[in-house]
């Protein structure tokens, strides 16, 4: 599907656009545009890659004009730019509604008018039952994504969505604050213990992606039966990789964050489909009509289940320590340690 293709990743220079390019590079595709605001990230890029596939364009989700140059020939779009560290989209919102929502807007409406087939919005876990303003503005990411692909012919235009977890080692998260603490010889902060969060690898991410281009269809969002754990597992996994005796000290749960993460609500699980390893959340495609809305209901949804990071299957610490050892941030840090 994506040979001699032009695939254009906007946030291009971070963790997922890396892992985009690490899977696709040495396929038969023909180009790989990265689209994202910073030329120093982007430059790094050019050093590391030496690679003719592909092409930088500067420009910000927040200005159309930056995103019609870089469309322009563009048969694919996976939209990773986001506003994505909780602390900072609480005390700037406005920044997050502007970056992921009319972000999202502008590169939706772009990408029609430049004739793009398919489109992969990412969001988060974050964005079901929201609690803070990064997933509020996911959640609305989400609305904007299905209303425009309701609006359009699927055979004009394909727009999808993907939910992640937590992507381990993803920069900024606690993984790699955890080795920093083990490098400083200091007891890892575990807010609690208790919680639990789902963990995916980047590559597990790239392939979500690639399973919703294949298999998802306009106004889906897909999200992967990701596995759990809490964050004694980890942070006692992470001890017995490094061989580390400090052990951890709880902190308390952060402003804004919750004990467990939904990747699929109760809501949406009666609108889903079960695609083995993944949920395939079906687009609400009511008419306009409300009418129907107040003379039925749905008796399903008093069955209905949400898949949580905690009631889905729980990592223990011996798969979590083989998935750990498996990342090569992590092995990369154990030659230094
Ligand atoms: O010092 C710390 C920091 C975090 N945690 C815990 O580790 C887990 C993961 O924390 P991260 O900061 O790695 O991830 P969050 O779940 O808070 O959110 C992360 O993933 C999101 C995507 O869902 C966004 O990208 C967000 O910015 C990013 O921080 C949480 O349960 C958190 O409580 C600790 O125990 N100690």
């Amino acid at each position: 599907m994506f040979t001699n293709k032009v695939l254009l990743i906007t946030g291009g220079t971070g963790s997922f656009g890396n892992a985009v390019l690490n899977r696709f590079l040495e396929s038969d595709i023909g180009e790989i545009r990265i689209f994202s605001r910073d030329e120093k990230k982007q430059d790094d890029m050019r050093h590391f890659y030496h690679s003719k596939k592909i092409k930088y364009y500067i420009g910000d989700v927040r200005n159309p004009a930056s995103l019609k140059e870089a469309f322009n020939g563009v048969d694919y779009i996976f939209h990773s730019a986001a506003l994505k560290q909780v602390p900072s989209c609480e005390f700037f919102p406005m920044e997050a509604v502007k970056t992921n929502i009319i972000g999202t807007d502008n590169v939706l409406t772009a990408a029609i008018e430049a004739g793009v087939k398919k489109v992969i919005c990412l969001s988060t876990d974050k964005a079901a039952y929201p609690i803070n303003a990064m997933g509020t503005s996911k959640a609305m990411m989400e609305k904007v994504m299905v209303a425009k692909a309701r609006m359009m012919p699927e055979e004009k235009i394909q727009i999808c969505g993907t939910r992640y977890g937590n992507v381990a080692c993803s920069r900024g998260s606690v993984i790699p604050l955890f080795v920093e603490q083990m490098k400083a010889g200091e007891p890892l902060t575990v807010t609690d213990p208790e919680m639990t969060r789902f963990i995916m690898t980047l590559e597990e991410a790239v392939e979500l992606v690639i399973f919703a281009f294949v298999q998802g269809q306009s106004g889906d969002i897909l999200v992967q039966k990701a596995p759990a754990c809490t964050l004694r597992t980890l942070a006692q996994a992470l001890c017995e990789v490094f061989s580390y005796k400090e052990g951890m000290k709880i902190i308390g749960t952060r402003h804004g964050e919750k004990m467990y993460e939904t990747l699929l609500t109760k809501e949406e699980s009666v609108f889903s489909k079960d695609m083995g390893d993944y949920y395939r959340i079906l687009p609400d495609n009511r008419d306009l009509n409300y009418d129907v809305y107040f003379t039925k209901g749905d008796k399903n949804k008093r069955r209905a289940k949400e898949f949580n990071s905690k009631n889905a299957r729980q990592l223990g610490v011996e798969e979590m320590k083989e998935k750990l050892l498996s990342l090569s941030y992590i092995q990369k840090e154990l030659e230094h340690f």
